[in-house]
């Protein structure tokens, strides 16, 4: 038995064989189903905070602070909150007109800093232009981080030693994992280097794993806005595991994909819907195409944005156990 066959039935996540991609016909990838994947973790989330709270502990809390009137923020972060209510962490949000100066979003993220109620801080990105979006960041205590983005986090989880890596790229590592794709040895192609989630997904797919450090052994090349499309295919054609967090919809198409591969869609756009006169969400994928020729491959909606939503719940918790201990 093929070991990716072996890893779906310990996984239990594929309902379907996983074997038709080693045919050399052409059949349609594996749809992972990210919402579905991230409502089993959802789950398991809830029972460990009922298991805190058993043990007479507060349960853990989250709250984001949100600046401006970003639409898509706006439904993100009820995402979230409607994620949190579900495994019992409670939730908060603060919202802050457009016009708040840096100096006063850096006193709300303090007085959480120093709030013992609060567990996890989430600072939602994009920031009013006259915002310095790392230096909020940075201002996060290091224990509430749970979007990861501090320096002294991201200096951490680089090395290895993170206890609050970010969602996205968790999200990412995660669907690969429980979907059985092996990438000791493979060729991972990222496309775009965002310091949320471009280069810390780049970070989790090229090192090495020892003990429950993660870690994907993937041979890794970034790409981005200065690689030539000549290039971008070229690499992409040589790639097993692709992940894409640009914003370019159907910058990632058939003939760019090596036949097997896995592609991973982290790109959020919205377009305008020609059918009905309303956006809808597009990744950076020509998903219809490219699900002819790779192996597996993650939608937009219902890919990796679900799972990024349970992450950011997991590191609540784990963010909760730090504050305590
Ligand atoms: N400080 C901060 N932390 C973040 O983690 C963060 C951020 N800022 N700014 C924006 C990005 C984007 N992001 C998403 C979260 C959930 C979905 C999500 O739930 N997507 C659903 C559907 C969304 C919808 O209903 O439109 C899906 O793909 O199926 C998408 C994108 C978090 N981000």
């Amino acid at each position: 038995m093929h070991r990716s066959n072996i890893l779906c039935r310990i996984t239990g996540v594929l309902k379907t064989s996983c074997s038709h991609r080693h045919q050399h016909t052409n059949t349609q990838a594996t749809i992972i189903d990210g919402k579905k994947i991230a409502n089993e973790i959802l789950k398991n989330l809830k029972a460990e905070v009922e298991d805190i709270v058993k043990a007479g502990k507060r349960a853990p809390c989250l709250t984001a602070i949100l600046v401006g009137d970003n639409a898509a923020s706006a439904t993100y972060v009820r995402n979230k909150m409607v994620a949190a209510k579900k495994v019992g962490i409670s939730s908060d949000t603060i919202r802050l007109p457009t016009e708040t100066s840096q100096d006063k979003l850096l006193e709300e993220v303090n007085k959480l800093n120093n709030d013992e109620k609060v567990d996890g801080i989430i600072v939602q990105l994009p920031l009013p232009k006259h915002i310095d979006e790392q230096k909020v960041f940075n201002s996060v205590l290091r224990t509430k981080d749970v979007d990861g983005f501090s320096a002294s986090n991201f200096g951490l989880f680089s090395l290895n030693m993170c206890a609050l890596a970010p969602a996205t790229p968790l999200a990412v590592h995660e669907l690969i994992l429980r979907t059985g794709i092996e990438t000791k040895g493979k060729n991972a192609v990222v496309c775009g280097r965002s310091k949320n989630v471009g280069l810390p997904i780049a970070m989790l797919l090229h090192s090495d794993t020892h003990g429950d450090i993660l870690g994907m052994d993937a041979t890794t090349t970034i790409c981005h806005r200065f690689t030539p499309p000549d290039q971008l295919t070229h690499y992409l054609q040589n790639a097993d595991i692709v992940v894409s967090a640009v914003g370019i919809p159907n910058l990632i198409q058939a003939h760019m994909v090596k036949k097997g591969a896995c592609i991973i869609d982290v790109g959020i756009s919205h377009v305008k819907d020609p059918s009905a006169n309303q956006f809808k969400l597009v990744g950076d994928v020509d998903f219809e195409n490219v699900s002819k020729v790779a192996s597996f491959i993650t939608p937009v909606p219902g890919g990796v944005g679900p799972m990024t939503v349970v992450m950011l719940m997991k590191n609540t918790i784990i963010a909760s156990r730090l504050n305590s201990s």
